[in-house]
């Protein structure tokens, strides 16, 4: 058997064009353009490529960005200046700071210095709590484009066992929040987790964002099961590969995602999206 492609650069255009209709809809009416501050600090290649790309997809749906590029040595006091001063910007309905930050800046006191209702990342504590309380506002967004991509497969999750390999704070632990919102089973691995394989053998949906590159052979795969790689690897042909070894596992699985073309794309969408629903909710004196 061969599984069938979860092409996420198709389904994310589909929900720009959704996400542009809305938009169009919402200024047509008289509010206001959904405004989202796109910080950017240092000059780390990746981000600059992803904060383009996700300006890009702004313009393209009709949200006005604005970006900050701050200089590598910005304090951490700086910064929260700079974020203080866009919490109260009624024009600013999200703020993205771009990740990895430099070491030298306190990550965790970023994040929890964004306004929570502002927080179109759904990163802050607030957010997580929420979405760990199964009443979420804004959610993390690969874990969200995940839980769209898994949408498009029209299976019924509840009650399914999921895999999650990696325990990050951005991907494996706020996707665990999402699937266990959707009823299924849970177990997160780690770096630490005996017999990995037999855990990725009992997964009827596999996610894995752990950052090695096909560390998930295609023999570990349940027969039909989903999966989902987050991971995004250099390849030593010099092109992007996966957690997950694409070839193999595409025989076993039902569904499975590419890399590139799958995840990254969702990700992007569902900022856009988040930024959307921030501007919708925010308190009306802030229209
Ligand atoms: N503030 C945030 N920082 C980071 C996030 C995030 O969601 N918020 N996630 C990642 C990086 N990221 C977005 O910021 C991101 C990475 C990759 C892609 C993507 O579309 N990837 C493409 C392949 C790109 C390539 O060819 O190099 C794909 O998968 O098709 C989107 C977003 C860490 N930081
Ligand atoms: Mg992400």
């Amino acid at each position: 058997m061969t599984a069938k492609l979860l092409d996420g650069k198709t389904i994310a255009a589909q929900q720009r064009q959704t996400l542009r209709e809305h938009v169009a809809a919402r200024v047509a009416a008289g509010q206001s353009v959904p405004g989202l501050a796109v910080v950017l600090v240092g000059d780390d290649s990746a981000s600059q490529i992803y904060v383009r790309n996700k300006r890009t997809a702004c313009a393209e749906v009709g949200i006005e960005s604005t970006a900050y590029h701050l200089t590598a040595d910005t304090s951490t006091a700086e910064l929260l200046a700079l974020l203080d001063q866009l919490n109260a910007d009624p024009r600013v309905h999200g703020i993205l700071v771009q990740l990895p930050l430099p070491a030298s800046i306190d990550t965790q006191r970023v994040i929890e210095h964004i306004a929570p209702e502002k927080d179109v990342d759904g990163f802050h504590p607030y957010n997580l709590g929420r979405l760990a309380q199964r009443r979420p506002l804004l959610r993390s967004c690969t874990p969200k484009g995940i839980m769209t991509l898994l949408a498009h497969t029209q299976v019924e999750l509840d009650g399914l066992d999921a895999v999650i390999v990696g325990q990050s704070n951005i991907v494996g632990r706020p996707m665990a929040l999402e699937l266990l919102a959707a009823r299924c089973t849970v177990t997160i691995c780690h770096s630490r987790t005996q017999h990995l394989a037999e855990k990725v053998r009992a997964a009827d949906v596999l996610v894995a964002a752990v950052g090695v590159a096909e560390l998930i052979q295609g023999d570990w795969i349940k027969p039909n099961a989903i999966v989902i790689d987050v991971g995004m690897n250099r390849a030593t042909h010099g092109g992007l590969c996966g957690d997950v070894q694409f070839a193999s596992a595409l025989q076993k699985a039902s569904w499975i995602t590419p890399v590139p073309g799958g995840v990254g794309p969702m990700t992007i969408v569902s900022l856009l999206e988040n930024t959307l629903q921030a501007a919708e909710y925010a308190p009306s004196h802030l229209l």
